[in-house]
C-alpha cells in the first residue's frame, strides 16, 4: 500500500476512511447479539488504527482522543503544560474514534461516525481547527474540508409562504431539556439523531436545517464536524453565541449551535430566552 496523502486535510479524509473500513468490518464480522462487546470492540478498534497511523505519518503532532487514557481530565494549563504534551504543541490532531456508540451497536442504524479534526496554534480562526473529515461510513460517505460541500446546502427548499418549518436535530438520547419548547417558539420541528458528527453532517447536506446540544459534550465530539461545517460557510458556535475553542486545557465543551448562517440570530436570541 502507498503512502497516504501528505496534504493535511486529504490526510484527515483517508484516515476517517480507513478507520470506518475496520468499523464496518467489525459490525459484520461481530454481528449485533451483544451490543455492548460491539460498542468495546468498535472504540478500540477505530483508536488503535487511528493512533498507529498517527504515529506513523505525522510523529511530531500531539493527540487528543476520547479513548486516551485521562482524556477527560481538566488541567491547569500553567502548572500541566509539560506534562500534557498537547498544551504545549503546535499542532493537535483531535479524535473521536466512534461517535454515536450506542447507534454503532444497533442494526440498521447510520447514524454513527468517525471524527479526525486538526488543530494548529496558528490558526486564523478563534476555533482553530485548519483540517478534519467526518466519515460516515454505513451512509458510504466522507466530508472533509480538502473538498468541502457545497454551500447552501443541495437540498435546501426555498421558503414557503408563510415560514417554512425549520428541521431542528437533537440528540435521540439526551436533547436539551428546553429544546421542546424552544422549537414551538421558533416553529420548528425535532429530528432525533444519534452522534453529534451525524447530525452536523446533516445540516451539512441541508438534510436538517440546525443541531442544538446542550447538558454536556467534549471537544472531539464536535471538533472534526466543526470543522466541515465553518469549511462549508456554515454558523458554529457556542449556545450564547461565543466562539467554540478547541485544545483547551478543560476537554469540556458542552454546548453549541451549527446552522444555516441565516438562521443564526434567529436561533441565538430564542436560545437566549429558553436556555438561561
Ligand atoms: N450530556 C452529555 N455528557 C457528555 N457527553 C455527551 C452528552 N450528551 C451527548 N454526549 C456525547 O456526544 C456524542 C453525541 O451524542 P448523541 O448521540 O446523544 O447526540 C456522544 O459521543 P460518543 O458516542 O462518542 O460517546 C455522546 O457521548
Ligand atoms: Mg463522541
Amino acid at each position: 500500500m502507498g503512502s497516504p496523502p501528505m496534504i493535511d486535510g486529504a490526510f484527515a479524509r483517508w484516515l476517517a476512511a480507513r478507520a470506518g473500513q475496520a468499523l464496518l468490518g467489525l459490525r459484520a464480522e461481530m454481528g449485533f447479539a451483544d451490543a455492548g462487546a460491539l460498542r468495546s470492540a468498535g472504540d478500540k478498534v477505530s483508536h488503535d488504527l487511528i493512533r498507529t497511523e498517527l504515529a506513523k505519518w505525522r510523529p511530531d503532532d500531539a493527540v487528543l482522543s476520547e479513548e486516551d487514557e485521562g482524556s477527560r481530565l481538566a488541567w491547569a494549563a500553567e502548572v500541566n503544560a509539560e506534562a500534557v504534551s498537547r498544551l504545549t504543541a503546535d499542532r493537535v490532531w483531535i479524535i473521536d474514534p466512534l461517535d454515536g456508540t450506542r447507534e454503532f451497536s444497533e442494526e440498521g442504524r447510520s447514524d454513527w461516525a468517525v471524527h479526525v479534526a486538526l488543530w494548529s496554534r496558528t490558526a486564523p480562526t478563534p476555533h482553530g481547527l485548519v483540517g478534519g473529515a467526518v466519515g460516515l461510513p454505513a451512509q458510504q460517505r466522507v466530508l472533509g474540508t480538502d473538498y468541502p460541500p457545497a454551500y447552501p446546502p443541495a437540498t435546501v427548499q426555498a421558503a414557503a409562504p408563510g415560514g417554512r418549518t425549520i428541521r431542528l436535530a437533537a440528540s435521540r438520547s439526551r436533547p436539551p431539556v428546553f429544546l421542546t419548547d424552544l422549537a414551538e417558539d421558533v416553529g420548528a420541528h425535532l429530528v432525533p439523531m444519534g452522534s453529534a458528527g451525524a447530525k452536523i453532517a446533516a445540516v451539512v447536506t441541508g438534510e436538517v436545517d440546525a443541531y442544538i446540544h446542550a447538558g454536556g459534550q467534549y471537544e472531539w465530539d464536535s471538533a472534526a464536524p466543526v470543522a466541515v461545517a465553518t469549511a462549508t460557510g456554515l454558523h458554529a458556535s457556542r449556545i450564547d453565541g461565543s466562539a467554540l475553542r478547541y485544545n483547551e486545557a478543560d476537554p469540556r465543551l458542552p454546548d453549541l449551535l451549527v446552522c444555516r448562517k441565516d438562521l443564526a440570530s434567529r436561533l441565538l436570541a430564542a436560545l437566549q430566552r429558553h436556555s438561561g
